[in-house]
């Protein structure tokens, strides 16, 4: 089977501050990728380069045979509309807060073109209910909802196309612990259902635990360790990931 997304040698430096240097791999469709590490180990910048929020120094990423650091800026807003959808740590990040619940979730639809009312409200209300949200919400503005309702909300928006590939960047980061664990319980049930590609980053191991098929480890922009995700985990090789798993390192 090849590969989905498929990175070489990708590199992203701050002046003379390296961001993220050296990282290579391929995912294949329905597998979901973690990577992990300290603050600061490279993990949002590799997020950005791959989904061409920032554009890197170096190396490739082609994705479904198309290199996506040669598109046109154009050409990558559509992706990003279309095949592939990102979900941000911050909901307000990814949510439009000027639009109903239901608008943020149709909008995605008609941007892949889906043009019937009713057809796009019904999806709405029924993604609403996917992600545990009361459809009877539908037009209400998201900045009434609570911390988890407004990250569940994005999550829907971002799957009502059913993506080909999803980026997420902590996302359940910034909530209370209850509130986690019930959100990771739901992506886990999407993720399966779906059949979803993915890579998310997080410093949450219990995070990659239950969504990631393999794993990647960084520290100071470089991948230290990679491999599946209950083998890194149960005997990590890097001196490293083994503080990581042990705890002993204040990850975030
Ligand atoms: N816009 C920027 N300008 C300059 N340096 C940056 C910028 N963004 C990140 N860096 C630097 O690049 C390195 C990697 O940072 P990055 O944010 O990717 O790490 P991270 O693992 O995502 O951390 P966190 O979990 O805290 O978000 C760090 O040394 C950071 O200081």
């Amino acid at each position: 089977m090849s590969a989905l997304l498929s990175v070489r040698g990708l590199e992203k430096r701050y002046g003379a501050r390296i961001g993220c240097t050296g990282v290579s791999f391929d995912l294949h469709p329905g597998e979901v990728m973690g990577i992990v590490g300290e603050s600061g180990s490279g993990k949002s910048t590799l997020l950005s380069c791959l989904a061409g929020l920032q554009p890197a120094d170096a190396g490739t990423v082609v994705f479904d045979g198309r290199d996506v650091l040669a598109m046109t800026e154009a050409e990558r807003r559509r992706l990003g509309r279309t095949d592939w959808a990102f979900v941000h740590q911050n909901p307000r990040d990814g949510l439009r807060m000027a639009v109903s619940a239901g608008g943020n979730v149709g909008e995605r639809l008609m941007a892949v073109g889906a043009r019937h009312y009713g057809t796009i409200r019904s999806a709405a209300e029924e993604w609403l209910e996917r992600v545990e949200i009361d459809p009877a919400r539908i037009d209400e503005r998201p900045g009434g909802f609570s911390g988890g309702m407004q990250q569940r909300l994005q999550i829907a928006r971002n799957l009502v196309t059913g993506p080909r590939l999803v980026f997420m960047d902590e996302p359940t980061g910034g909530l209370d612990v209850s509130v986690q664990a019930r959100l990771l319980d739901l992506l886990r049930g999407l993720v399966r259902r779906m059949g979803l590609s993915a890579v998310i980053v997080t410093h949450d191991l219990a995070v990659v635990r239950l969504l990631a098929d393999r794993l990647m480890v960084m520290k100071g922009g470089h991948v230290v360790e990679t491999g599946l995700t209950d083998q890194v985990l149960d005997d990590p090789q890097h001196a490293y990931t083994q503080l990581l798993v042990s705890s002993v390192l204040q990850v975030g």
